[in-house]
C-alpha cells in the first residue's frame, strides 16, 4: 500500500486535532489529519453540546416545577421522547457544523484511519497504509473508564458515548461517578423526573478546593437525587434490570447505569514507545506545557489525550500551538497559558479560577444565600470565595453560586489583568444584579490586606444587595 508523506501529521480530529492542522497549514506546513470516523469532535457530538442540551431541558422543568413561588402553578408534563428528540436534533446542526468543515479542507487532507506509531517519524495506519511525516500532533482525546464490575453489563450500560441516544428518558438511572460528568447529568435526569441515585468511591464530593463549597454542593444536589459517598457498589442483571448492592444489605434495582467514572487519556494502541519517548508506568510521555512538545522529539501532544486540561478551551488553544509549533519545528516556540478554569454546569455552577486557597494571603467570602437579586430570583444559595496575594491582587477563586458561569469569566479575566480588589470595587457594579454580590468578598480582601477601599466609593450596601 501507498505510503503517504507530510510536513505534519495531526493524529485524531476533535477539538485539538482540528485546531493543529488548521495551525499548522497556516504557518505552511503541508499536513494530514488522521480520524478512523471524522464523525464530529466529542465536545459536539457526546460532550459539551447534548450535555448542555440535556441540562437545558432540566432547567426548564425545574422552573415550571418550582413556580408556584411566585403565585404561578405550571406542573411540568415531560415527554422524555421529545425532550431527547429535540437534544439530538439541535447536538446533530452541532455536529453537522463539524463535519462540513472537514469538507472544506483541501483534497487530499482528512485520511479515514487510525493510526498508530512506527517510530518517530512514520506512522502506520490500519488500512495498510503508511505516512512518513517530518512531525506529528498527537490528539486522540480521552475515553470513559469503565470500572472492572461493570464491563459485563452489556446494555444496561451507559457512558457519554450513548447515553444521548436513549429514545426516551428512564424512569430510573444510577449513576458511577459524583465527578463533573456524574453531577452534571445526575441533575439533569433528576430535574427530567427520573429516579437517580450517585455512587462515588470517595468520601465526599470534590469538585471545589474548598471544603466549605464541596458541603454546600452536597447539601444542595443531595436534596435533588440520592448520593452515595465512599461506596464502590456491585453490579448484576436481575430479570433485564440493573441492581446495585453496595454493602451493610443496602440495594436498589435501576433501568441503567450511567458511568462517569473519569476519562483517562487514549493512548492505548498508539505504540508511543516506537517515538523514543520515555514513558511513565501509565503510559504516558512527558510535555512541556507551553510549547506541547514532547521532550525534544519532532512529536506533539494536545487536548484531553496530554491529561493536563481536559476541557474545550484548552484543547483548542493547545492545538493551536502544537500545530503551529510542530509546522516550526525546531524552532519551537513557548506560549505563556491562561491561569486553570473551569466549570461544572450544574444549577447553580461551580467554579475554579486560578490558584487555590493554599497560595493565598487573603480570601474573602460573599454569601449568596441572601443575596438580593438571587433572591429575587429565587437562587438564593452558594457562595463565592476570592483569593488575593498580600498586595489585594486577585489570583484565584472558588464558587458555587447562582449565575456561576458569568461570575467566573469576570474573575478570571480581573486575575488574568492582575486586577486588585481596590480596583475592582472602584468600578461600577450595577443593581440589582448578582455581579453586587461580589463586593463584600472584594471589601473583605481590602481588610484583610490593609488595603484602603476606594475613597469615592459608599462602602454600604443599597437595599437587597
Ligand atoms: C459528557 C461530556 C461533557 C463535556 N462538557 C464540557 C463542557 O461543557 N465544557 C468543556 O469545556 N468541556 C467539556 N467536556 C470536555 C471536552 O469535550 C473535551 O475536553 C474535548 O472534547 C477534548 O477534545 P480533544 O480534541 O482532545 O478530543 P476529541 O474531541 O475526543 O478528539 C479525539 C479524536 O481522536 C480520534 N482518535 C483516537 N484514536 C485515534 C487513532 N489511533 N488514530 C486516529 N484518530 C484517533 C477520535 O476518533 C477522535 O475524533 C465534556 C466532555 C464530556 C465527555
Ligand atoms: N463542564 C465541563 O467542563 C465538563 C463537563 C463534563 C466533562 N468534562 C470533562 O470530562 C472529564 C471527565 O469527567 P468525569 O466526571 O468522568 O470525571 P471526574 O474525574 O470529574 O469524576 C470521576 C468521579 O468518579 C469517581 N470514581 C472513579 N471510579 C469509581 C468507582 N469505581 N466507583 C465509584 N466512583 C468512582 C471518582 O471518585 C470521581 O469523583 C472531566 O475531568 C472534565 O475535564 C468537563
Amino acid at each position: 500500500m501507498s505510503d503517504l508523506q507530510c510536513d505534519v501529521a495531526v493524529i485524531g480530529a476533535g477539538t485539538a486535532g482540528i485546531s493543529a492542522e488548521r495551525a499548522a497549514r497556516g504557518a505552511g506546513a503541508s499536513t494530514l489529519l488522521i480520524d478512523p470516523n471524522f464523525a464530529g469532535t466529542v465536545c459536539a457530538t457526546v460532550g459539551c453540546m447534548p450535555s448542555k442540551l440535556l441540562l437545558a431541558a432540566a432547567k426548564r422543568a425545574h422552573h415550571a416545577r418550582t413556580a408556584d413561588i411566585f403565585g404561578i402553578s405550571a406542573p411540568p408534563q415531560i415527554d422524555g421522547k421529545a425532550v431527547m428528540q429535540r437534544l439530538r436534533r439541535e447536538r446533530d446542526r452541532f455536529a453537522q457544523g463539524v463535519r462540513d468543515g472537514f469538507k472544506r479542507l483541501p483534497q487530499g487532507v482528512a485520511i479515514t484511519a487510525r493510526a498508530r506509531f512506527a517510530g518517530p517519524n512514520r506512522l502506520l495506519l490500519d488500512d495498510g497504509r503508511s505516512v512518513t511525516a517530518a512531525r506529528t500532533v498527537i490528539a486522540t482525546g480521552s475515553a470513559p473508564a469503565i470500572p472492572g464490575p461493570f464491563q459485563h453489563l452489556g446494555d444496561l450500560i451507559l457512558t457519554n458515548d450513548n447515553v444521548f441516544e436513549l429514545p426516551d428518558l428512564p424512569e430510573s438511572l444510577a449513576v458511577i461517578g459524583a465527578g463533573v460528568i456524574g453531577l452534571e447529568l445526575a441533575q439533569a435526569m433528576a430535574r427530567l423526573g427520573v429516579r437517580v441515585a450517585v455512587f462515588d468511591r470517595a468520601n465526599q464530593i470534590r469538585l471545589s478546593r474548598q471544603p466549605a463549597i464541596n458541603q454546600a454542593i452536597a447539601q444542595a444536589l443531595g436534596a435533588e437525587f440520592a448520593i452515595h459517598h465512599g461506596s464502590s457498589p456491585t453490579p448484576s442483571r436481575v430479570d433485564g434490570k440493573l441492581r446495585l448492592d453496595w454493602g451493610a444489605g443496602r440495594s436498589d434495582m435501576f433501568d441503567h447505569v450511567l458511568i462517569a467514572a473519569g476519562r483517562p487519556p487514549q493512548v492505548a494502541g498508539l505504540d508511543l514507545d516506537r517515538t523514543g519517548a520515555t514513558l511513565d508506568e501509565r503510559g504516558m510521555p512527558t510535555f512541556n506545557d507551553q510549547t506541547m512538545q514532547i521532550e525534544d522529539l519532532p512529536i506533539f501532544i494536545a487536548g484531553d489525550v496530554n491529561g493536563a486540561r481536559p476541557v474545550l478551551h484548552e484543547a483548542s488553544q493547545e492545538g493551536a500551538i502544537a500545530g503551529r509549533n510542530a509546522a516550526r519545528f525546531p524552532q519551537v516556540q513557548p506560549f505563556d497559558r491562561s491561569p486553570q478554569f473551569t466549570i461544572t454546569f450544574t444549577d447553580p455552577p461551580i467554579a475554579r479560577i486560578g490558584k487555590g486557597p493554599d497560595d493565598a494571603a487573603c480570601v474573602g467570602l460573599s454569601d449568596y444565600g441572601n443575596q438580593g437579586r438571587a433572591r429575587v430570583e429565587d437562587q438564593a444559595q452558594g457562595s463565592v470565595h476570592l483569593y488575593a496575594d498580600s498586595q489585594d491582587r486577585l489570583i484565584g477563586a472558588d464558587l458555587f453560586a447562582p449565575g456561576g458561569d458569568h461570575l467566573a469569566h469576570l474573575l478570571l479575566w480581573a486575575v488574568i489583568e492582575g486586577a486588585t480588589a481596590t480596583e475592582l470595587l472602584n468600578r461600577p457594579f450595577y443593581h440589582p444584579t448578582l455581579e453586587e454580590g461580589l463586593r463584600s468578598a472584594l471589601r473583605q480582601i481590602c481588610r484583610a490586606s490593609d488595603t484602603a477601599l476606594p475613597p469615592n466609593q459608599d462602602c454600604g450596601n443599597p437595599p437587597g444587595s
